[in-house]
């Protein structure tokens, strides 16, 4: 089944355009790598697929409905309760204690802060940082603040997970751990991933690879061919 689905999608910032017919869908339990060249529009597709931006024409499709054409309120619910998100760089709020950061998503979502904080804590465990969550992110390594990220974007249960540059910020050693658990997270929770990487060897561990050039979409195989 499918989960998200972009068609023809075109999306300009003034006189630059960054998508010019993009065309991809992501399968439920499907990981796709998203690769390309800087420039080329993954972010923008990432933020196309995932309702931050609407385009300018095309369509895009969750769970079978439109999410462009939904209002600025029903996609920032959606994107609450139905996506998680990885970046390269955690962002956690350096503030709050890391079980704060993971349960703060849940929260939001008005789950009563003794469940959240429960959620949270089972989380930490999961991915290894069950004796961290009264830090502060900012005492956290780089991979365990991003396996903190990864713990607050599955926190919610979302359907789907939106990362870009997840392991961009750690060294391959332990980029290719959080890849590991990353992967095997979204196995089993039959979450559909759409990771945007620069690095081969994060987009071996995809299901499926795509290259965005020039605001198209290819199959990698025939990116592969038109060189
Ligand atoms: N908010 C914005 N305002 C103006 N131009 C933008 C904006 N976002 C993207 N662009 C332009 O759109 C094009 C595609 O950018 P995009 O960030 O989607 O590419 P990318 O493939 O993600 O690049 P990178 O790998 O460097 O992150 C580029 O020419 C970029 O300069």
């Amino acid at each position: 089944m499918l989960m998200v689905e972009a068609e023809h999608l075109v999306r300009s910032f003034g006189s630059t355009p960054a998508l010019r017919d993009a065309s991809v869908a992501v399968a439920q339990g499907e990981i796709l790598a998203v690769m390309g060249p800087s420039g080329s529009g993954k972010s923008t597709l990432l933020h196309c697929l995932s309702g931050i931006y609407t385009p300018d024409s095309g369509a895009i499709r969750y769970d079978g409905r439109r999410l462009d054409t939904l209002s600025e309120a029903a996609r920032t619910t959606l994107r609450r309760t139905e996506f998680g998100f990885v970046f390269q760089f955690g962002q956690l709020v350096p503030e709050l204690t890391v079980a704060d950061n993971v349960a703060l998503p849940l929260l939001l979502n008005k789950v009563r802060r003794h469940d959240a904080y429960a959620t949270a804590a089972a989380w930490l465990h999961r991915l290894g940082l069950g004796d961290l969550g009264g830090r502060r992110t900012g005492e956290l390594s780089g991979g365990q603040a991003q396996r903190a990220a990864i713990a607050r974007a599955l926190a919610i249960g979302p359907r789907v997970l939106f990362a870009d540059e997840p392991t961009g910020s750690l060294d391959s050693v332990t980029g290719e751990a959080v890849m590991e658990l990353l992967v095997g997270l979204a196995r089993q929770e039959g979450v559909a991933v759409v990771l945007v990487t620069h690095d081969g060897r994060v987009a071996a561990h995809a299901d499926r690879r795509v290259v965005v050039r020039d605001g198209r979409v290819l199959a990698a195989s025939e990116a592969e061919a038109a060189r």
